[in-house]
Formats: structure tokens, C-alpha cells, sequence
């Protein structure tokens, strides 16, 4: 490519100098990454996976006010707390995201997210589509990703085999569907994770976060809390 000498470029204008070691070592900041999608998608499923797959990132941990399922554990899957207790850390400010998800309360502990974004490591947050949207407001630079089934008979199926839901909160989760769907177009990347290939749906998230790792301009990882605790304001 010829170009004029002393001639403007895209490069000279906007790239400052740098030695091909400085770029080649050039730190990346920690995504902030939002898994998101219907019940059933296989959200946790993909995060207990790559959890398995030793894949360094840091899982924030939300508050729910529903009942643990079988083989759930406090403070690994959720931190379960009272419908009371969840209410009293409403009033006092202790959430920096929280809605009623199907009929249960769920929720983003401030000191959770400071914990994850000290942690230095790529952030991991599973919430359901209308927590997406806050964290969208609260958190722009990170990552959303929409993971969705390969059809709605899939989503029943995986609802009805997972056994831990009753036939109204199939229901509900079911009828939530479409209106969940209607934001897909506000996502960054969406997921398929097809029966019996959740490593496929696996290995395109570690893609997605391969790539956004190696962008030229990356999504800066906040380092500060989204905002001071209630207490100090
Ligand atoms: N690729 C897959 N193939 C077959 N079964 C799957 C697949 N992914 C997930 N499942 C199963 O589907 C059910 C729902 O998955 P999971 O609980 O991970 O969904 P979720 O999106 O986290 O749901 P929720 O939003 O309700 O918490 C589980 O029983 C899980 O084992
Ligand atoms: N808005 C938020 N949604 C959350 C949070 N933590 C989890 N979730 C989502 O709730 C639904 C239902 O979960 P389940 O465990 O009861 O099946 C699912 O979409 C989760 O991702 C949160 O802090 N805020």
C-alpha cells in the first residue's frame, strides 16, 4: 500500500505510537460479562460448566428470596434470604439491581459486585432479561449475551425434565417467554444451547470472551462501584 509521505492516515490520526512489545504485552482489562436469557435457556447450566472447565472468572453470587432447590447451596448458587430480609436490604439500599422474577424476589448484592470487580478477574453476572436491561444503564461496557434454546418444545421439555419447578411456575416461566424474547435485538452476542451440545453453546462464550479480550479498543472494566452505598450519600 503506498501512502503519501507526510500524508494524514487513519493510523497516524488516531493510533499513538507504540514499540510492537508494548502492544504485543499490552494488559487487558476484566470483562464484565451478563448471561442472560428465558428460564430453562441453560444459563446455569453453561456457568456450572465452565466452572468445571477450571475457566478463570469470577461468579457473582445473587440474593433470592425463593426456597433453595435440592442440591443448591447457600452462597455458592444464591444467597438465600427471607422474603422479609430480602425487603429490609431493599429499604437499606443493599441491592444495586433487584426485581421480582417470577414471583421471587432476585437480586445483585452491592458488596457482591465490589468483591467481583476487586477480584481482577473476568466478571460473571446470570440475571434474567429485566435485570439485563438495569445492568445495560448501570454497566454499558460490558457484555451481553442472550442464550436461548432451538425451539420452544426444548424449553418445556428442559423445564418439565429439570423437576424442581411446579406446573404454575412452568407456566409462568413459559408465558414470560415471549415477552423476553422482544429485547433479544438488545443483546451483544446470543448463544444457542441446543440438547445435548451445551459444550458447543460453552466453547461460543469463551469464543465471545476470547474476542472481546483481543479488541483494539476494549470495554473498560469499571474499577469503583457503580455508586456510593446509601449510607454515604
Ligand atoms: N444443552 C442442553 N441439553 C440438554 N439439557 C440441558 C442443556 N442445557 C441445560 N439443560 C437442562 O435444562 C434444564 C434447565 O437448565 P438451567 O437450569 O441451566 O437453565 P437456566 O437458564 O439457568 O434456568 P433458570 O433461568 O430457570 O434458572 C436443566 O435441567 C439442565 O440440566
Ligand atoms: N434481575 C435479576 N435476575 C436474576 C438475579 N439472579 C438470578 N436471576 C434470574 O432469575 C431467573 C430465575 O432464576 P431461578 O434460579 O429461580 O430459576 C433466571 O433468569 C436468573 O438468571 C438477579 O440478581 N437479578
Amino acid at each position: 500500500m503506498s501512502k503519501r509521505k507526510g500524508a494524514e492516515t487513519m493510523e497516524t490520526v488516531f493510533s499513538p505510537a507504540v514499540t510492537l512489545e508494548g502492544l504485543a504485552q499490552r494488559p487487558t482489562q476484566p470483562l464484565v460479562v451478563v448471561i442472560s436469557g428465558p428460564s430453562g435457556a441453560g444459563k446455569d447450566s453453561l456457568i456450572r460448566r465452565m466452572k468445571e472447565l477450571q475457566v478463570p472468572f469470577h461468579f457473582v453470587v445473587t440474593a433470592t428470596s425463593r426456597p433453595p432447590r435440592p442440591g443448591e447451596v447457600d452462597g455458592v448458587d444464591y444467597h438465600f434470604l427471607s422474603r422479609e430480609r430480602f425487603e429490609a436490604g431493599i429499604r437499606a439500599g443493599e441491592f444495586l439491581e433487584y426485581a421480582v422474577v417470577y414471583g421471587d424476589y432476585k437480586g445483585i448484592p452491592r458488596w457482591e459486585i465490589e468483591n467481583a470487580l476487586a477480584s481482577g478477574k473476568d466478571v460473571i453476572l446470570r440475571v434474567d432479561v429485566q435485570g439485563a436491561a438495569t445492568l445495560r444503564r448501570l454497566i454499558p461496557e460490558a457484555v451481553f449475551i442472550f442464550v436461548i434454546p432451538s425451539s420452544r418444545e426444548e424449553l418445556i421439555e428442559r423445564l418439565r425434565a429439570r423437576g424442581t419447578e411446579s406446573p404454575e411456575s412452568i407456566a409462568r416461566r413459559l408465558q414470560a417467554v415471549e415477552e423476553e424474547l422482544k429485547h433479544w435485538a438488545e443483546f451483544d452476542y446470543v448463544v444457542v444451547n441446543r440438547n445435548q451440545h451445551l459444550d458447543e453453546a460453552v466453547a461460543d462464550i469463551l469464543a465471545i470472551i476470547r474476542a472481546e479480550h483481543r479488541r483494539a479498543h476494549p470495554r473498560a472494566a469499571r474499577r469503583e462501584p457503580m455508586s456510593p452505598p446509601p449510607s454515604s450519600r
